[in-house]
């Protein structure tokens, strides 16, 4: 794979205090020699965690063994750090501690990494780097089933929401998007109301390294629906693994996220304009 133009890799990290790179489910040796082993990243706010961001990776899962060269050896959800300080954000003691939650009782691949979680903003091209940094110069990789050594690939799952803002000038730098596409790669999962050519249409360059993941049932649950139910005492059962509705109800969590922004009290109405309209249509 070239790396030609790429922004360099970053190799030295600082951890948070206590922390250490949680790699119980992280599988060891490839079933299949011939394919390249992957891991997958999902980096997002998670404020809460939901059936559908778990379900990105069992979609990611079937396309990769239905369309791919590539083998998951393990999963992970990457809560972004509290300073990304997006409308809605719980402090990260609670994100990671529902998404911790939600993989251990619903998943038995997913692990949740708390390092960008428990510090400063990093981005996405440096928090991949960490990954990469730990499992394969840490751990050694994985190893064949002959005790051959593979490097593991890192790669990015994410909504197609979140791709078309890599098209949006001025959120991402071009050399990180080089870095996240061309080194590493992206799978994407088809999210309502954002159109997938959209989302890739400005990243061409980088095609061979895109995965496209349609949904063939959709869902398009979202945290900052969730978050307007739980304001307005609905019920959010069977939206999101149940230790996570126990948990947000034993805190008493999202029942004022605040004063809300501009920004998210759009969002909001949108989202309220959209479930009356399907409620009368
Ligand atoms: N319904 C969905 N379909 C496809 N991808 C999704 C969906 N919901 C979230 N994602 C993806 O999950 C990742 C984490 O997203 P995030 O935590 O921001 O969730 P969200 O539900 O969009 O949150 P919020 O509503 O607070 O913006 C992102 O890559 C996002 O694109
Ligand atoms: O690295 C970047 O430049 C960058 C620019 C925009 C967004 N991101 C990441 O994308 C994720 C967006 O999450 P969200 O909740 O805003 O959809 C979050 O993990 C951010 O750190 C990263």
């Amino acid at each position: 794979m070239s790396t030609a133009g790429s922004a360099r890799k970053t190799t030295s990290f600082n951890n948070p205090p206590n922390y250490s790179f949680v790699h119980h489910r992280l599988r060891r040796t490839l079933r299949d020699a011939k394919k390249q082993p992957i891991v997958l990243v999902a980096c997002g706010s998670f404020s809460p965690v939901t059936y559908l961001h778990l379900r990105m990776f069992e979609m990611a899962k079937d396309f990769v063994r239905q369309n791919t060269d590539f083998e998951i050896v393990g999963g992970y959800l990457s809560p972004v750090s509290d300073m990304y300080k997006k409308p809605g954000l719980l402090n990260a003691h609670h994100r990671v501690a529902m998404c911790t939650l939600a993989a251990e009782q619903t998943s038995s691949w997913l692990m949740i990494d708390s390092w960008e979680a428990f510090q400063n903003y990093q981005r996405t091209a440096v928090v991949l780097d960490h990954f990469d940094y730990e499992i394969n110069t840490v751990l050694g990789g994985v190893q064949t089933e002959d005790g051959e050594h593979r490097n593991v690939r890192v790669m990015l799952l994410a909504g197609s929401d979140l791709i078309s803002t890599m098209s949006e000038p001025g959120v991402w730098s071009t050399g990180d998007l080089d870095h996240i596409l061309g080194q590493y790669g992206t799978f994407i999962i088809e999210r309502a109301g954002s159109g997938m050519d959209q989302a890739t249409d400005n990243l061409a360059r980088w095609k061979n390294n895109i995965y496209l993941i349609p949904q063939l049932i959709q869902n398009d649950v979202s945290s900052t629906k969730v978050r307007l139910f739980l304001k307005r005492g609905l019920s959010v059962r069977y939206l999101l693994p149940m230790a996570v509705v126990d948990y947000i109800e034993e805190n008493g969590l999202y029942l004022d996220d605040g004063p809300s922004s501009e920004k998210e009290k759009g969002k909001e109405k949108e989202q309220e304009a959209g479930s009356s309209k399907k409620t009368v249509s």
